[in-house]
């Protein structure tokens, strides 16, 4: 036993490895175990629910410990990077015969292989399949920024200049699972907030991560080039950022380093900038409860393939602003749907293709198994077969280009075709990944391996004739090899001669006994050479394909995404068959009609509970190029189909310029550079802000930045406050974004004294939401026409939802007095005229006076005030005396 004091050799080893990682979980691998001890153990058991068990003592106390299998780790470290944590993976780095040559109390070498990070995920398991996977950093050089991101299994690398206003709506596109971030930013509240509200792991790096000379060096490194100038020229803040990034990943992947693809610079203008809010809001890639279902990706997304999804899912969150490139896309659709049999052809090939992507990814880092070389096979095969169906066919927009990346891997498909099985197992450790026939160095030593098998068969049958012993057996294990074995009845004949001159005794068990023999131990010795000798030229074997594969690597990679492309295109062009979506001009103008517009996933709920008819609403924002574009005051009874009219709309232009069709008739689209869609009153409880202040941020986050080419969508903003107060915030606001904003806009209200704006502005037009009254219910209509609302039928609708008659009744009452006091100028006198709860039950009786004598001096006191007079504080004292004159006590 070790002192208390001092640890034992492997425990010192642990120790000094953890030191080196202190904020991970040190997974520390032991046999066919990842061991975890200490605070890790306890952490990682509670994680994982798994048993905390004990090892050894550490200064005088139990180390706790707990412990995964190695074969089964991948589904563990999948719900710790879920929890948020970070796990380095310490591997025995010698064999253990190495180390037992340096003594009997010396340890096995063991050093950090691998940090796993959200971030920096490769494996299927841990992925999901049809979304990204992004890494981000951001820098900050003399004032300014600048954001990278990469997504390591698919090798995506970009960088934008951003300051801290646009780093908000640049997460809140590309969602990262980690953010890199120099450790004194890192520290600064409100930034690390921002960070972990779009959803990100917050990782604080050192100083010198960021700096921008060693960065050169470490990208020049982790591209394998000499200078970076060949991909363009970066801002100082980009290359460090990028440089970040690149560092992150030589500390993380201890040496391995990712095949990354060259960094694309993301021009500032380039996508349309919809912030954080805004994606909330329109529920484009998540919910508002933050699930996929019920968003408006999920509804559009008909892709097979996991490429597919993801470049669905990039596109959609960053929708483009140059009409050429958008038609590029929407030729393809357009090519797709005029050929209805090719793009059903090619979907049902495409389904089948795997994930050449992150195949690719893992292959670099030396994490691949057998079968990421055939799914690179069956990626490559498919590129041929689609390449071959789309020969001779028109290829418009970007179907051209994807086409012609799809040719020219006949040669490396057809060697991996050649040389490995058709179905090769997970791991190489387990041999058999490499066709028969493929190699003939490998034949033979299977065959040799294989046939040693078949000769102990043999033996074992010729010692039971030798020595009359039927049930003689010759059995394998891993501590004696192959031996022979009888049961324990034969024992006595067999150690007598003249047997035991020729078996070797080597173990007596409770109910058997086990020999050797020389032809055995040779014959084993055969076959164990020759079995590691076939996974070794395996091991070779597959290692130049590997090798091959990564050489050709910007092709592969290259049709792998033009393979995402078809598939996009193919699945736009299924969807607008389906829905019968059409195709919209997009072009520089400011136009925006829509007729016949649909909300994409209102009208798909609808359809699945065959409930009505989605009614089509047109809408028409058209404004000249200069002065100020409409805006559409829209009103309407609450359920009326108000918000759907708004959101529809915002999510046709993004639709649009995302390169897809749209749910409507006819769409004419002048480009949208800034989407905002704003809602009154949305709660955020979860960021401590009250609601109305949230709503107001939001608002003077439009106000300051909705330029000519914006399109705002603005859901009862003023709600959120006191009716005066919101009544006149909406007012100005309305006005500023006529007057000053001058922005394509719809605008939701309850407030109908804002229609006496129309008067004012001459672009605003009123339009109201039709429902029909019927026998005193309101009947929803969904239609939309030129007006103001009649009425609000708040009443009515409460009463569809349930409300208990008597209260629907009394707010009957209590309106219609309102009204015609309001009609007829007067104050309300609601209290004495208007019984309480008169509908059900007879008037509740009025308190009893406590005394008349009381009821007189009140009365008199009550007819000395002259209200006028009092100032605040003698009002309060006079409520004191008048309580206690009406016998209740003084100060409450
Ligand atoms: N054009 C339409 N065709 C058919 N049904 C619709 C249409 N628009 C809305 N609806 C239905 O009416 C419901 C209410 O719509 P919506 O939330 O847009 O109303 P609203 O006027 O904004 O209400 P509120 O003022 O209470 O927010 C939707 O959930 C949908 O089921």
């Amino acid at each position: 036993m070790a002192k208390a004091s001092e640890p034992t050799p492997m425990m010192a080893q642990y120790l000094e490895i953890k030191a080196q990682h202190p904020d991970a979980l040190l997974f520390y691998r032991m046999g066919d175990f990842y061991e975890m001890f200490f605070e890790d153990a306890g952490a990682a058991a509670a994680a994982l629910d798994i048993a905390l068990t004990k090892r050894g003592s550490h200064e005088g106390n139990d180390i706790p410990m707990c412990g995964v299998p190695v074969h089964s780790a991948e589904n563990y470290l999948h719900t710790l990077i879920a929890k948020g944590f970070r796990v380095a993976i310490a591997e025995q780095t010698e064999d253990p015969a190495e180390s037992k040559k340096r003594g009997a109390r010396s340890v096995v070498q063991r050093a950090v292989v691998r940090l796993v990070t959200p971030g920096t995920l490769t494996e299927e398991s841990l992925l999901e399949a049809r979304a990204h996977n992004h890494l981000a950093a951001y820098a900050e050089i003399r004032g300014e920024g600048a954001l990278a991101w990469a997504d390591v299994s698919t090798g995506d690398v970009a960088v934008s200049e951003t300051g801290r206003a646009g780093l908000g709506p640049l997460l809140a596109r590309l969602a990262p699972r980690e953010l890199l971030l120099r450790e004194d930013m890192a520290a600064e509240a409100e930034l690390a907030r921002r960070i972990e509200d779009a959803g990100a792991v917050l990782t604080p790096l050192g100083a010198p991560s960021f700096r921008t000379q060693s960065a050169e060096d470490r990208l020049a490194r982790l591209y394998g080039v000499a200078t970076l100038e060949g991909f363009g020229s970066f801002s100082r803040a980009e290359i460090s950022a990028l440089g970040a990034i690149a560092d992150y990943l030589e500390l993380t992947q201890k040496g391995r380093l990712p095949r990354l693809k060259p960094p694309q610079r993301d021009r500032a203008g380039s996508v349309m900038a919809i912030d954080a809010a805004t994606r909330r809001n329109l529920e484009i890639t998540r919910s508002l409860s933050g699930s996929r279902e019920g968003a408006l990706l999920a509804a559009v997304d008909r892709t097979v393939t996991g490429p597919g999804a993801r470049l669905l899912e990039a596109r959609l969150a960053a929708p483009l602003t140059g009409p050429t490139a958008i038609a590029e896309r929407h030729d393809a659709v357009a090519a797709l749907l005029d050929a209805p049999a090719l793009a059903d052809a090619l979907r049902e090939r495409l389904r089948a293709v795997p994930d050449m992507e992150r195949a690719l990814a893992r292959l670099a880092l030396e994490r691949a198994g057998p079968r990421d070389l055939a799914a690179i096979r069956a990626g490559l095969t498919a590129a041929g077969e689609i390449a071959a169906a789309l020969a001779g066919e028109a290829l418009p927009g970007e179907l051209a280009p994807a086409a012609a990346a799809l040719d020219g891997h006949e040669a490396l498909a057809g060697r991996l075709a050649a040389v490995l099985v058709a179905d090769p197992p997970l791991r190489l450790g387990e041999g058999g990944a490499v066709a028969p026939g493929a190699v003939a160095e490998l034949d033979e030593a299977r065959a040799l391996r294989d046939d040693g098998r078949k000769v102990i068969g043999q033996m074992q049958a010729d010692y039971a004739a030798e020595t009359g012993i039927a049930s003689l057996k010759i059995r394998h294990n891993n501590v004696l090899g192959y031996f022979v074995e009888t049961t324990a009845t034969h024992a006595e004949r067999m150690l007598a001669p003249p047997l035991s001159e020729r078996f070797r005794h080597r173990q007596t068990m409770a109910n058997a006994v086990r020999f050797t023999t020389p032809e055995l131990a040779e014959l084993e010795s055969r076959i164990v050479n020759a079995g590691a000798r076939a996974l070794e030229i395996e091991r070779r074997v597959l290692a130049e394909l590997t090798a091959a594969v990564l050489e050709a690597e910007p092709a592969v990679r290259a049709a792998a995404s033009a393979l995402a492309v078809i598939d996009l295109a193919a699945a736009a062009a299924a969807l607008a068959r389906e829905a019968g979506w059409v195709r919209p001009k997009v072009d520089a103008s400011r136009a925006f009609a829509i007729r016949a517009g649909r909300h994409p996933v209102v009208e798909a709920a609808l359809r699945r509970q065959g409930a009505g008819p989605f009614i089509a609403n047109d809408c028409d924002l058209s404004a000249e190029a200069e002065g100020p574009a409409p805006l559409w005051l829209v009103t309407g009874p609450n359920m009326a189909g108000k918000s759907t009219f708004l959101r529809q709309n915002a999510l046709i232009a993004l639709l649009a310029q995302a390169g897809l069709y749209v749910p409507a008739e006819a769409a004419h689209i002048g480009v949208v550079d800034r989407l905002f869609s704003r809602v009154g009153a949305a709660d955020d409880l979860a960021r401590g802000r009250s609601t109305f202040m949230v709503e107001m941020v939001e608002t003077a986050a439009i106000l300051n930045q909705a330029g000519p080419g914006a399109l705002v969508i603005l859901d009862e903003i003023g709600r959120g406050t006191a009716t005066y107060d919101g009544l006149s915030i909406a007012w100005a606001v309305l006005e500023h974004l006529h007057e000053a904003n001058r922005c394509r806009g719809l605008f939701a209200t309850h407030y109908h004294e804002l229609t006496a704006l129309a008067e004012k502005l001459p672009a605003l037009a009123m339009v109201t939401v039709a429902v029909r009254e019927w026998q005193g219910e309101v009947i929803f209509l969904h239609e939309l026409r030129p007006g103001v609302a009649e009425s609000s039928y708040g009443v009515q609708v409460a009463k569809l939802a349930g409300l208990p008659d008597a209260v629907t009744a009394r707010a009957r009452e209590v309106l219609e007095r309102l009204e015609r006091s309001e009609r007829e100028g007067t104050t309300p006198e609601l209290l004495d005229g208007l019984p309480l709860f008169s509908a059900v039950r007879p008037r509740a009786r009025a308190p009893e006076p406590a005394s008349s004598g009381a009821a007189s001096e009140l009365g008199t006191r009550l007819a000395e005030i002259d209200p006028d007079e009092l100032s605040p504080k003698a009002a309060l004292e006079l409520v004191y005396e008048l309580k206690r004159l009406a016998g209740g006590t003084g100060a409450g």
